[in-house]
């Protein structure tokens, strides 16, 4: 059984890692899913509840909510499957969650570019992006940041530079996913 997290700013690349695993037919949880299912289980709209359930789920059940919300979507998906692969980990609350529920099963992978790269990259997906109230990325960053996210960055089994070409990316995130954590574990 393997876990696969990914970590990582804005624009950095997180995406395009589901992507890789969706293709390989890896399933993919996201905190999104989770936040969408609990809106549901309240009667509620998740376009219009999201970020207010986000924040309630917090308050009630503390800053790991989420994470602990998304462990029986995961087993679930296990149950079928070897590995599974949870988008975005925000806080180290959320990594010690994960740490404590699959111990060494559990393979966080960091996805880092500087931030012109980030910039860049984001202008040109061009796609509209619900729920940034035209924040700006510098902004983004600091919100992320703010939840622990540079502490979980720095806690990562591995780091992949995202700066190359976006196939050598997705050949990375593929080798991890194939052959296996482990080749970077044992170094
Ligand atoms: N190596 C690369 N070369 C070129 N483009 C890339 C590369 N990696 C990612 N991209 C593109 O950059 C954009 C941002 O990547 P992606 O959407 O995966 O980031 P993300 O981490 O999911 O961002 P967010 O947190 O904002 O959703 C996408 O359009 C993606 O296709």
């Amino acid at each position: 059984m393997t876990v696969i997290g990914t970590v990582g700013l804005p624009g950095s690349g997180k995406g395009e890692a589901a992507e890789v695993a969706r293709d390989l037919g890896v399933p993919v949880v996201t905190m999104g899913d989770v936040i969408r299912q609990e809106c549901r289980d309240r009667g509620l709209d998740p376009a219009t509840s999201h970020g207010t359930i986000a924040q309630t789920l917090r308050e009630e059940n503390g800053p790991a909510a989420i994470a602990e919300r998304s462990l029986p979507m995961l087993e679930s998906r296990l149950e079928e499957t070897d590995t599974v692969l949870v988008d975005g980990l925000r806080s180290d609350v959320e990594l010690d969650a994960f740490r404590e529920r699959f111990g060494d099963d559990f393979f966080l992978v960091s996805i880092e570019a500087p931030f012109e790269v980030r910039e860049e990259r984001i202008t040109d997906r061009g796609r509209d992006e619900t729920g940034d109230d035209g924040e700006s990325l510098k902004e983004r960053d600091e919100r992320e940041l703010g939840f622990g996210m540079g502490e979980v960055m720095e806690r990562a089994d591995v780091t992949i530079e995202n700066t190359d070409t976006l196939d050598a990316f997705r050949e990375q995130i593929r080798t991890i996913i194939e052959d296996g954590p482990q080749q970077y574990q044992e170094q």
